[in-house]
């Protein structure tokens, strides 16, 4: 198991943020986290990599459990994460190879002096990425679509145990988009990492995230399979307006019934 969340709730300023979530992950499953903005993702997200102490009930992720094991850097050395937060922290002139090695220490920056299999491992995520070409560039020259491309290779060097990817697509357009889409895919189902993805858009769910949560107000509405979640009659009453879901190429497209 590589998550397991049991009746996990979150108070901040005196408000509920999560309440009575469960959520098991096994290794090696691909799941959505889907939710509308402020559904408690990112919450979530930061309780995973144990930013955040859960005010009631149990977390455990890669076997530890909060509250009785060591967390904090041990546990985040073994999360690749892709998120806009990290994003932002990135040093503006460190070169793209330098913040793809930088996973290996789970730091902004690079502080330690990296192993010979690190620059290799580095190398050939670069290469697998298509990235290889920038890799000496400056990360504050490369577009979004590129800076991505280096954050996803970042997040899996060291190979995590879990890959999380927060609204990787934010700011690309739809050919950039699709083009990190099929990294991704290629990524989990050949490495076949642990990964959570998280995304508002029901469009980005592809066939090999066949399991997905939809997270609402804080709580979950449902779980299950990404066929079954991901239908007109669920996805109306989760987002509360109708809106029919239509498939193609096993990939779903939504659009809001008037
Ligand atoms: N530290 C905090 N203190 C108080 N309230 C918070 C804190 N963190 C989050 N919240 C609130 O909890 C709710 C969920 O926020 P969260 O950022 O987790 O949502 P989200 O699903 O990630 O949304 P988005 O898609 O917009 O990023 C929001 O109402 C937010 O204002």
């Amino acid at each position: 198991m590589v998550l397991e969340l049991e009746q996990v709730s979150l108070k901040k300023e005196g408000k509920w943020i999560l309440e009575n979530v469960d959520w098991k992950i096994n290794k090696g499953e691909h799941w959505v986290l889907l939710g509308l903005n402020g559904a408690g993702k990112t919450a979530l997200l930061h309780m995973l990599c144990s930013y955040y102490f859960p005010t009631k009930g149990k977390v455990n992720v890669i076997g530890r459990q909060f509250g009785k094991d060591i967390l904090g850097e041990q546990l985040r050395q073994q999360i690749g994460i892709v998120s806009s937060t990290i994003k932002e922290k990135i040093y503006r002139t460190d070169s793209a190879y330098q913040v793809v090695l930088s996973g290996a220490f789970a730091s902004i920056g690079l502080y330690e002096e990296p192993t010979d299999e690190m620059r290799e491992q580095a190398q050939k995520l670069l290469k697998d990425l298509d990235c290889y070409h920038y890799a000496n560039r400056e990360f504050c020259t490369l577009s979004q679509g590129e800076q991505q491309r280096i954050l996803v290779g970042r997040a899996l060097m060291g190979n995590p145990e879990l890959l999380i990817l927060d609204e990787p697509t934010n700011g690309l357009d739809f050919i950039a988009r699709e083009a990190l889409l099929e990294s991704i895919e290629r990524i989990a189902s050949k490495e076949n990492p642990t990964i959570i993805y998280v995304t508002h858009h029901v469009e980005e769910i592809l066939p090999v995230f066949n399991k997905t949560l939809l997270l609402k107000n804080g709580t979950v509405f449902a779980e299950g399979s990404s066929k079954e979640m991901i239908t007109s009659t669920n996805l109306s009453d989760f987002f509360g307006a109708a809106v029919e879901v239509s498939w193609h190429d096993q990939r779903p497209s939504i659009k809001k019934v008037k």
